[in-house]
């Protein structure tokens, strides 16, 4: 990769105490992390620069909290991560405020510190100058590590890199240059899986991006608003039917672009969103309106078994299914597995990314298998665009 920004090659991050933005998004269950991928990449950071006696101070946003709420705390996944690290991980419980600042102030060199979810103010998202000023007072540097958070101009995954010296964290650099060697100039034909539930901030981005595959396979709760769009009724499913128009205008773009667009034609359909709760296949004429589609269906599946071996690369965000119930994980994991042996194969170059994405390949036992797999979902697809993410961006202004 040509060096576009400063790394922590660039810095003598000893004694400083170093603001480090990391994603902290991960799957949980029950206050329990279900899928530690993400921890596990940002820990080489977080050991270098404690290691090189810097003050690792942790900023980091979990779910989409309205205000703060106590279910979104970052404390049991601050607790999980210093398992993961197999060091102490201090917690403050605010990001900014004498509860930080005094945290800060009680660090030694090498510690590490987490503070409460950035996005409990919700000044966060809008990037205010005067949160992120606040932020500021609390670091001498800003390290951003959070490739899988930077499509977000947020203060702490943006607003600070105009404010504070501003460096790139090695899962940074470690991602863009994987991606860049995989994707750059993929070999064709190119399919994409989306699923997910993430409909309305990544509908969007699937006008572009039947631009640029030869393929789109659509699943899981962004298929039932595609579905709803044809007029297929889709019962209790999760789906933004708001966004009919958009998925109509995106169809027709694809259809002008020669991408192929392959939509469940059967769906696993069950009426309680629990695990094992009874379910059955039906054709897309026949979803009874009280249920809830959860996996695509088995003719759905060999339709994009048949996909994906038509493809020479693939690059999937967003699970077909809800992958962390069974049975309705099936369409993801035999997809997955699907990929994987193509992979093993060499006749396919396999990039898969989110932070669920991620958790379904590992329960899948594929993650491994796959030609290279992203802590991003959302910010790979507008990586996978073109699109200039302010998260990286900003690191190149500095
Ligand atoms: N048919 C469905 N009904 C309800 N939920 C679904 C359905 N299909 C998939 N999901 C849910 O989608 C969620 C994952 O979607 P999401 O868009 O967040 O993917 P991701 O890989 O985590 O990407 P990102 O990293 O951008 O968040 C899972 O929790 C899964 O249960
Ligand atoms: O999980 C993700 O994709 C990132 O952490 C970003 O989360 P967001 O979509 O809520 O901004």
């Amino acid at each position: 990769m040509s060096k576009k920004f400063r790394t922590l090659d660039d810095v003598d991050v000893k004694s400083k105490r170093v603001l480090l933005r990391v994603d902290l998004n991960v799957p949980m269950e029950n206050g329990r992390v279900t899928d530690a991928t993400r921890l596990e990449r940002v820990a080489p950071t977080i050991a270098e620069i404690a290691d090189k006696g810097g003050k690792v101070i942790l900023l980091a946003h979990f779910g989409r909290p309205k205000g703060r709420d106590a279910k979104d705390s970052l404390k049991p996944v601050a607790e999980a991560l210093s398992k993961v690290i197999k060091k102490a991980v201090a917690f403050a419980n605010d990001c900014i405020g004498e509860a930080a600042a005094k945290a800060v102030a009680a660090m030694k060199d090498g510690g590490i510190l987490c503070l409460e979810n950035t996005r409990f103010h919700k000044e966060e998202e809008k990037n205010d100058p005067a949160f992120v000023a606040e932020l500021a007072k609390l670091g001498d540097i800003w390290v951003n590590d959070a490739f899988s958070a930077a499509h977000r101009a947020h203060a702490t995954t943006e607003g600070l890199g105009h404010k504070l010296p501003a460096y790139a964290g090695r899962t940074m650099q470690a991602e863009l240059d994987a991606l860049g060697k995989a994707l750059e100039a993929p070999t064709k034909p190119v399919i994409a899986i989306i699923g997910g539930a993430k409909v309305s901030t990544k509908i969007d981005l699937l006008e572009n991006l039947v631009t640029k595959v030869d393929a789109l396979v659509i699943g899981g709760g962004m298929a039932n608003t595609f579905l709803h769009a044809q007029g297929v009724g889709v019962g209790k499913s999760l789906a933004e039917k708001d966004l009919a128009a958009t998925a109509l205008r995106i169809l027709e773009k694809a259809s002008t672009a020669n991408c192929a667009i392959i939509l469940p034609v059967d769906a696993v359909v069950a009426y309680h969103f629990a695990a094992n709760s009874p379910s059955h296949a039906y054709g897309l004429d026949a979803i009874p309106a009280d249920g809830m589609i959860l996996d695509v269906g088995p003719q759905s599946i060999a339709r994009i078994h048949a996909a994906i071996d038509d493809a020479a690369t693939l690059v999937w965000n967003g699970p077909l299914g809800a992958f962390e119930m069974t049975p309705f994980d099936r369409g993801t994991v035999v997809a997955a597995k699907h990929a994987a042996e193509r992979t093993k194969a060499k006749k396919l170059i396999s990039v898969a990314g989110g932070g669920d994405t991620v958790a379904a390949l590992n329960q899948a036992g594929v993650a491994d298998d796959f030609s290279y797999v992203s802590t991003a979902g959302g910010a790979f697809l507008e990586w996978m665009e073109g699109k200039p993410l302010p998260g990286v961006e900003v690191l190149k202004q500095r």
